[in-house]
């Protein structure tokens, strides 16, 4: 959708984020099912596997040159995590036409992403600290397709702002030109937009997260859910809207380059 320059409309681009949602939700219930597991994050030299770094590092820059190699970053929608380890892509790029300025390619704000998941949204949704030898691969690899989703929805802040750019030049020229960061920060926010998104997650935590039964006396149970939903909301609220207005200022503040 995103490479459809005839498409290309706030409306589509706002769907495209509400569809995101699901998936952004769905993964986190399936990460969390896991505990925090902190030995997958630390450096593996002191055990006897035979790698640098942590196996959960060891797992996602082995995932990301394989997706490489058949092409998953030819897509302007996808952003590495270490975009200096990709071997090419054996798939030629695409003949569309780009939507996004070439600039967009400078924008990646996936090294603040992996900083602020491990050290403030792990700890916030998992409850259990322990690890889970067991399913170490398994969690690790929730983790990753987690934070790919987190990216893709993060990142779509350069379509949100080329459409805004498209739709509204003759405002955000000078202030690019002029390189006013929080005039661009103020004219890209809509606080209302941002309420519906907040209330939205929200509810969809509380639907998808449900015990559905099919026994009618398990209605009057205390409901559990299996993410809460006022934290899915705050995960909004303080981390995926903000990066995604930074995105959107680091990709405006390039548009004319
Ligand atoms: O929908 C927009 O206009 C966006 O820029 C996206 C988004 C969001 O991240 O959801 C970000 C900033 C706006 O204040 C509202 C919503």
């Amino acid at each position: 959708m995103a490479s459809d320059n005839n498409k290309l409309s706030l409306d589509s681009i706002r769907d495209s984020l509400i569809r995101q949602e699901d998936t952004i939700i769905f993964n986190l219930i399936e990460r969390i099912k896991y505990p925090i597991t902190p030995t997958l994050y630390k450096e593996a030299s002191s055990s006897s596997w035979n790698i640098s770094g942590s196996l959960f590092h060891y797992l996602f820059q082995e995932t990301e040159a394989l997706h490489s190699k058949v092409g998953r970053y030819l897509s302007a929608e996808e952003n590495p995590f270490f975009p200096d380890k990709l071997p090419a892509s054996i798939i030629p790029p695409s003949k569309c036409t780009p939507v996004l300025h070439p600039a967009a390619e400078c924008v990646n704000v996936n090294e603040k992403i992996l900083d602020v998941y491990k050290k403030q949204l792990l700890p916030l949704f998992c409850t259990d600290q322990a690890d889970d030898e067991e399913n170490f691969a398994t969690t690790a690899s929730c983790d990753i397709q987690l934070l790919q989703a987190l990216s893709r929805r993060i990142h779509y802040g350069k379509f949100v702002a080329e459409v805004k750019f498209r739709d509204c030049t003759d405002q955000y020229k000078p202030l690019i030109l002029a390189k006013d960061r929080d005039a661009l920060m103020k004219l890209l926010t809509f606080e209302a937009v941002e309420e519906v998104v907040k209330k939205r997650v929200a509810k969809k935590a509380f639907v998808f997260g449900q015990q559905v039964t099919l026994n009618i006396d398990d209605n009057t149970k205390e409901a559990k859910y299996k993410v809460d939903p006022s934290l899915v909301s705050r995960l909004y609220d303080e981390w995926i809207m903000p990066l995604t207005k930074l995105v959107e200022v680091e990709y405006l503040l390039r548009r004319l380059d």
